[in-house]
């Protein structure tokens, strides 16, 4: 059977820029895909492509196994079953909540409207504002209306582009889960873009992470984070700092505060590798012998997040329960707790884990051990 969404090999230009780059993601009935990045990465040119209204290069798209997109042919947006919620929900301000839900719908009968309507109206718990006008509407209220009016045509798959970021970001990451919750329930199929991976995490089952409109890695949350495949990931994923290690002579990753690994393999005597360090691989230890002077700290309610320095002068990142109140030059006491190192050796391409050695890949090899 086809998925529900495939993209084959989908590269976008503008004029001579290639804004997106042989970029291949299926998604399965139900599921919800998330397209990660920084900005100008490629996420909303992607989006518009898979809604119609960017042309692409190379490539097709196919919607439950139908081409809506070639370089030769392109079905127009409203033929192709796709529903969108925009970043700033575009709510139609002189229409009312039951009227901006039931505006896609033009083609049913007014009983059968009205029907389908006060389906969504209970989909999205907005029964009592049926009568209400946008502007009366909270953010997460009015979010909530774009979404009951991009689900009321029955898309055969929802876009949400940016969908929360108009809010704030406790809201944000609140409705993430919610909206996630109610699409879920519903079997929706959908696609979210953001370049917030909080809200990538709170809402996808999987997740594109793009860089330079390629896609750096494409996977499920819990991989990306701990099995990134090459820096870029590592670094973007999580709070991570990468370090430089240099392997000794007796083939061991040891950072000059104790052994981070006893090696591998391939690993040859002075080779320096680069090794991923997130907030939690650091543990505050009372009475520790090992001290690192604290370069900057951020206060985060229940957490302390520190910028710790290291004997070599690099700078590792460390979270500590925000009792833990340590002024910025004065000593933390530490301990590692690298329980999953990931170490990548440089070289070019994509990563590997130690699963899988990428001796004869050429690759930038990733490795998994145990501190
Ligand atoms: N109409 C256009 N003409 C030329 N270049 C464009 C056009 N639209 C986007 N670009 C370029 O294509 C690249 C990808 O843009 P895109 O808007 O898809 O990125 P994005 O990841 O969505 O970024 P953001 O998060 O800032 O919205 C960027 O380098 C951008 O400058």
């Amino acid at each position: 059977m086809s998925s529900q969404l495939e993209l084959r090999q989908v590269s976008v230009h503008y004029g001579g820029f290639a804004a997106v780059s042989d970029v291949s993601l299926t998604l399965e009935r139900g599921q919800i895909g998330c397209l990660l990045g920084p900005s100008g990465c490629g996420k909303t040119t992607l989006l518009r492509a898979i809604a119609g209204f960017q042309a692409i290069s190379s490539g097709g798209i196919f919607l439950r196994g139908e081409a809506i997109s070639t370089p030769q042919r392109q079905l127009p947006p409203e033929q192709r079953k796709v529903g969108m919620v925009f970043q700033d929900f575009a709510l139609f301000p002189h229409l009312n909540v039951r009227h901006n839900i039931g505006f896609g719908l033009a083609h049913l009968s007014r009983a059968e409207r009205r029907r389908r309507v006060d389906e969504m109206l209970r989909l999205v718990a907005l029964g009592d504002c049926a009568g209400a006008w946008p502007h009366e509407l909270s953010g997460g209220q009015q979010q909530r209306v774009a979404l009951a009016r991009a689900l009321a045509p029955s898309p055969a798959i929802l876009l949400l582009d940016e969908p929360f970021s108009s809010l704030d970001s406790e809201l944000r990451t609140q409705l993430a889960a919610e909206v996630r919750e109610l699409l879920t329930r519903n079997g929706v199929t959908a696609i979210l873009v953001t370049h917030d991976q909080h809200e990538a995490f709170a809402m996808a089952d999987s997740i594109a992470l793009l860089q330079h409109g390629r896609v750096a890695q494409s996977d499920t949350p819990y991989n990306l984070y701990h099995n990134p495949g090459n820096e870029f990931v590592a670094e973007f994923i999580g709070q991570g700092s990468m370090i430089s290690v240099t392997v000794n002579a007796a083939g061991e990753l040891n950072d000059g505060l104790g052994i981070i690994d006893r090696g591998h393999p391939h690993w040859q005597p002075g080779e320096t590798l680069r090794l991923l360090v997130r907030p939690d691989d650091i543990e505050y230890e009372d009475g520790s012998e090992v001290q690192l002077k604290v370069v900057s700290k951020a206060f985060r309610g229940a957490s302390y997040f520190y910028e710790l320095l290291l004997p070599d002068g690099q700078h590792v990142p460390c979270l500590t329960p925000s009792h833990v109140d340590i002024p910025r030059g004065g000593l933390l006491p530490v301990r590692f707790n690298l329980q999953h190192v990931v170490v990548f050796e440089r070289s070019n391409g994509a990563g590997q884990t130690s699963d899988h050695p990428a001796a004869d890949t050429g690759a930038e090899r990733m490795y998994q051990g145990t501190g």
